[in-house]
């Protein structure tokens, strides 16, 4: 008989058994975080080609920076974006269900498309699951008036030592062409690392920690430093940051300090000066704008809730053994296509993105050293250094949308639908 921990706090209301099972399975695990097998409760209906929409809910913070003259000025709208995405990044899922969730693991050439239509024009956002193995997804967002573009890609390392420790895999590269500029600015991103509080209490939530940075071609450095509960200020969710030209960590431009799931302030100059004086913003979260996915029926099959659609249902109802059979059915598909691509020695084209070759970006070649990033992009860890490909995104507008017909045999074919 099972006998379940009475103790454990249930955020999903599915029941006690199995969490600590999950918790021992977690202690022995070899790193891959889509082998863990987590009680209904802990079971996200999102799949993580999803999560890169997190870069963008406030469009018109994002585009800021391009109306901005001022070079330093820009680099600090640049960092103030950065430090208002966190909150959705890592801690909306707990905020909306009351625990962090484990989300769907992406099937090689997912995609997520969707816009934001606000204040800011149109922003549209291209999600593509590059690799399987390792798992790693890209993301190109544009925001059309101002021409302000985010890409990247990332891939998680996962550890256990007390917790579950993520290293993040990976960068974004921003690019912004303000009006007064003779050529667009870029600012290369490194991911912060983050592990997971919680855990034996059956409510895990993301804390981030260690440091990230930002480096930009117009000679400006950023430097974001988190610490958790029980460090320096005591509270969860802490972060300094301070901005300074690159290599001159000493000569401080601007100095950030809070919360990132509440709020932050930005003062000039060194931290040791904050006053009223040179206080130059208080951030405190806004609304957040609504990113428009098309409906079901009118997506290609390969988007990502499309795909899903009937691996979320059974989740919503609890139903894991449809979970798992509706699961199966997309993992056996895709590996039948893998052998089948091998045996014809192809490889799955990618729709958005094209792996780079060695040595072969400007961008880490001539950024990466300032924030620790490989030339290569670590394309060993993340199945290719991948960049945006324009005239793949234009083949791609002007195809015209599989019929229903030919829709229902890829869905067959890649997904066993
Ligand atoms: C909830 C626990 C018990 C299970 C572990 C789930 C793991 C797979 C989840 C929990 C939190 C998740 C991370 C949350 C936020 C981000 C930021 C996003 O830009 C890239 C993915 C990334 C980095 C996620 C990767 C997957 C992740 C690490």
């Amino acid at each position: 008989m099972e006998s379940a921990p009475s103790t454990t706090q249930q955020s999903g209301g599915a029941g006690g058994a199995g969490w600590g099972a999950f918790l021992k399975s977690i202690a022995s695990f070899n790193g891959d975080l889509s082998t863990l097998t987590a009680p209904p409760f802990i079971l996200s209906s999102t799949s993580l080609t999803e999560f890169s929409s997190y870069w963008c809910e406030h469009p018109s913070i994002f585009a800021a920076p391009a109306q901005e003259p001022d070079a330093a000025k820009r680099a600090l709208l640049v960092l103030k974006w950065f430090l208002t995405t966190l909150k959705q990044q890592y801690a909306s899922r707990s905020e909306q269900y009351g625990n962090e969730k484990k989300p769907l693991n992406p099937f090689l050439g997912e995609l997520f498309l969707g816009r934001w239509e606000d204040d800011a024009g149109t922003t549209e956002l291209i999600s593509e699951q590059v690799s399987h193995h390792p798992p790693a997804t890209a993301y190109n967002i544009t925001n059309l008036p101002s021409g302000v573009r985010l890409e990247g890609y990332n891939a998680q390392k996962a550890s256990f030592s007390k917790t579950i420790n993520i290293k993040q895999i990976g960068h974004a590269v921003l690019t912004v062409s303000a009006p007064s500029a003779a050529e667009p600015d870029t600012y290369l991103i490194t991911l912060p690392s983050l592990h997971i509080e919680g855990l034996i209490f059956g409510s895990p939530f993301i804390e981030l920690e260690g440091s990230s940075y930002i480096t930009s071609s117009t000679g400006f450095t950023a430097k974001i430093d988190y610490s958790g509960k029980g460090w320096l200020s005591g509270k969860k969710n802490s972060f300094t940051a301070v901005l300074y030209p690159t290599g001159k960590e000493k000569d401080i431009l601007f100095n950030v300090s809070g919360q990132w799931t509440k709020s932050f302030e930005i003062h000039s100059g060194p931290a040791k000066h904050n006053s009223k004086d040179n206080l130059v913003e208080s951030w405190n979260p806004l609304p957040l704008s609504e990113l428009i996915v098309a409906p079901l029926e009118k997506q290609h099959p390969l988007e990502s809730r499309r795909a899903w659609a009937k691996v979320a249902a059974a989740i919503a109802k609890g139903d894991l053994d449809t979970v798992s059979t509706e699961k199966g059915k997309i993992e056996n598909a895709q590996r039948e296509m893998r052998a089948k691509e091998k045996a014809e020695g192809r490889t799955w084209s990618r729709r958005y993105f094209t792996a780079q070759h060695d040595g072969a970006d400007w961008v880490l070649t001539k950024l990466g050293a300032a924030v620790g990033l490989p030339e290569n992009g670590d394309a060993d860890k993340t199945g290719g250094l991948w960049r945006f490909d324009l005239a793949k995104a234009d083949a791609a507008r002007r195809e015209t949308p599989p019929s229903e017909e030919e829709a229902r045999k890829l869905a067959s074919e890649l997904l066993g639908q």
